[in-house]
């Protein structure tokens, strides 16, 4: 039997299937019996939804400086840790959450160019020395990733938000970002093919799951 809660993220870049997962590690965890809450980031509160509505804005009256973009990412994590997270977790609840702090790292640091040590103050001070106990990365090529968001917008409509409109060169970063986080801390991050069918991406997130709730039980 599983003992408390634990936070599992789901990262990775456009695209590259976090969405269409979330509800699938979600449900592997219910069958489980396990109470689970599935959330994402930028957002899971209404006030931190209205601080990511700030961030994606595709037409802001003016541009968002970097730092500024830096510090909202935490603004929001910071009501989301405290009104949702945490006391998921305290209550023993899982908390499973499209995006979190590593994509600050990727998106802030590797896409924007900010300086890691700035964000792991930020880290620090709003996460207190809490992180996931596991990162499902879901990787794959740039280009392939945003074919797969051209045909979602073709067939759903909408359009692109600010970090959508970013050009190749900014998602390469971002991925490399993603997967050198990976390297450094492979005992939390599991890395997934997220090229393959989304049934191969599943039976592969099913085995991983298997392998890493096993050593919490
Ligand atoms: N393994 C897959 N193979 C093919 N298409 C996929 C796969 N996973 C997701 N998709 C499709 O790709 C698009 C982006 O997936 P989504 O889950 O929204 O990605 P993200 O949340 O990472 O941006 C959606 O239209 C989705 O149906
Ligand atoms: C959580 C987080 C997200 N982001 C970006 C990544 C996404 O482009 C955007 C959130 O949009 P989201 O809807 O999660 O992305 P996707 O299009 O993959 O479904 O915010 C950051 O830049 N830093 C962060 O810390």
């Amino acid at each position: 039997m599983i003992q408390r809660g634990r936070l599992i993220t789901l990262e990775g870049g456009e695209g590259v299937g976090k969405s269409s997962n979330v509800a699938f590690v979600t449900a592997w965890l219910e069958a489980r019996g396990l109470e689970v809450v599935s959330t994402r980031e930028p957002g899971g509160t209404p006030r931190a939804e209205a601080i990511r509505a700030l961030l994606l804005d595709p037409a802001p009256a003016e541009p968002l400086s970097v730092d500024a973009e830096l510090l909202l990412m935490f603004a929001a994590r910071a009501q989301h840790l405290a009104e949702k997270i945490l006391p998921a977790l305290a209550r023993g609840a899982w908390v499973v959450c499209d995006r979190f702090t590593d994509a600050t790292y990727a998106y802030q640091g590797g896409g924007r160019g900010l300086d890691a040590e700035r964000i792991a103050i930020l880290e620090r001070f709003v996460q207190k020395g809490m992180t996931p106990d596991l990162t499902l990365l879901l990787d794959m090529p740039v280009e392939a990733a945003s074919r797969r968001v051209s045909s979602r917008l073709d067939d759903l409509g909408g359009e692109r938000d600010r970090f959508e409109r970013e050009q190749r060169g900014f998602f390469t970063a971002v991925r490399d970002g993603y997967l050198t986080r990976a390297a450094a801390e492979p005992e939390r991050f599991a890395l997934i093919d997220a090229a393959q069918s989304l049934s191969a991406v599943q039976a592969q997130l099913e085995i991983t799951l298997d392998q890493r709730t096993a050593l919490w039980r």
